[in-house]
């Protein structure tokens, strides 16, 4: 039986959502169709007449500014909001910055969907070669956290995304959850196919074809232990969630010339 209610949502579109690269830790911002995306996610919201006692976002930009625009959209912009690197996008190590189209051309589409879908596979780790590597870990927002940076990682399967989430969902939204407070997830693509991945039950085989739009609130519908009762339902207009789902496919095909 239904007994608890949560939505999970991937942040509106960002800048390098646009580029079609992979963006992962890079603080990238907010589009400008992103912060529309966001907006709208939080009038819809507020149609269906959600309120949100407390907001749980990842330490990345794009997801605080995905909460805090929902927030205000929905006139709720004093519910505090809460945030964990546990609830990063998966780090995707030495892929950071690189584009999805051209990886399709050099190495297979089907590689690049291995990479970005598979549940066990962890791409090449980040080194600090890597153009990115001093922008991530000399960041001040990973000096406070409850690993060190030498523990925070260099590259992730969506199977560890997982393992770095479930104490975080265990020891802290959960408890939020199970003391009757209604809880919006504002985090990532990967972070939340990770979380749905748990809480649905699915097989290590069929999250490969779980993809989530952006800005589009996932209603969960879960019982006593926390463990989704019904599929996940995508709040909003269908057709263009569809749209969406199939538009960040692509993004892992080789671009046609032209
Ligand atoms: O760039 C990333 O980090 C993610 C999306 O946020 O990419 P993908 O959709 O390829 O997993």
């Amino acid at each position: 039986m239904s007994k608890y209610k949560v939505i999970l949502l991937r942040h509106g579109e960002g800048e390098w959502n646009k580029e079609n690269r992979f963006c992962s830790w890079v603080d990238q911002k907010l589009s400008t169709d992103g912060v529309k995306e966001a907006q709208a996610c939080g009038r819809l919201l507020r149609e269906q007449g959600y309120t949100f006692d407390v907001v749980f976002t990842s330490l990345l930009s794009r997801s605080v500014h995905t909460a805090w625009l929902v927030l205000e959209a929905m006139r709720q912009e004093w519910v505090p909001v809460v945030k964990s690197w546990r609830l990063n996008e998966r780090h995707y190590g030495a892929l950071i910055g690189l584009n999805r189209a051209e990886m399709a051309l050099n190495h297979g589409e089907q590689q690049v969907k291995v990479w970005r879908r598979s549940y066990n596979v962890t791409p090449p780790p980040i080194d600090q070669s890597h153009p990115y590597y001093q922008e991530i870990y000399n960041d001040r927002r990973y000096s406070n956290c409850d690993v060190s940076k030498d523990e925070l990682p260099r590259a992730e399967s969506l199977k560890q995304v997982l393992d770095r989430l479930l104490p975080y969902w265990d020891g802290t939204v959960g408890p939020e959850i199970r003391s009757g407070r209604s809880v919006l997830i504002s985090a990532h693509g990967n972070s939340c196919r990770a979380l749905l991945k748990h809480l649905e039950g699915i097989s290590d085989s069929d999250i490969v074809n779980v993809t989530l739009p952006t800005g589009t609130p996932v209603l969960l519908e879960l019982d006593e232990s926390l463990r989704a009762v019904k599929p996940r339902q995508l709040l909003g207009d269908q057709v263009k969630i569809q749209a969406a789902i199939k538009m960040v496919e692509d993004q892992g095909k080789v671009k046609p010339a032209a």
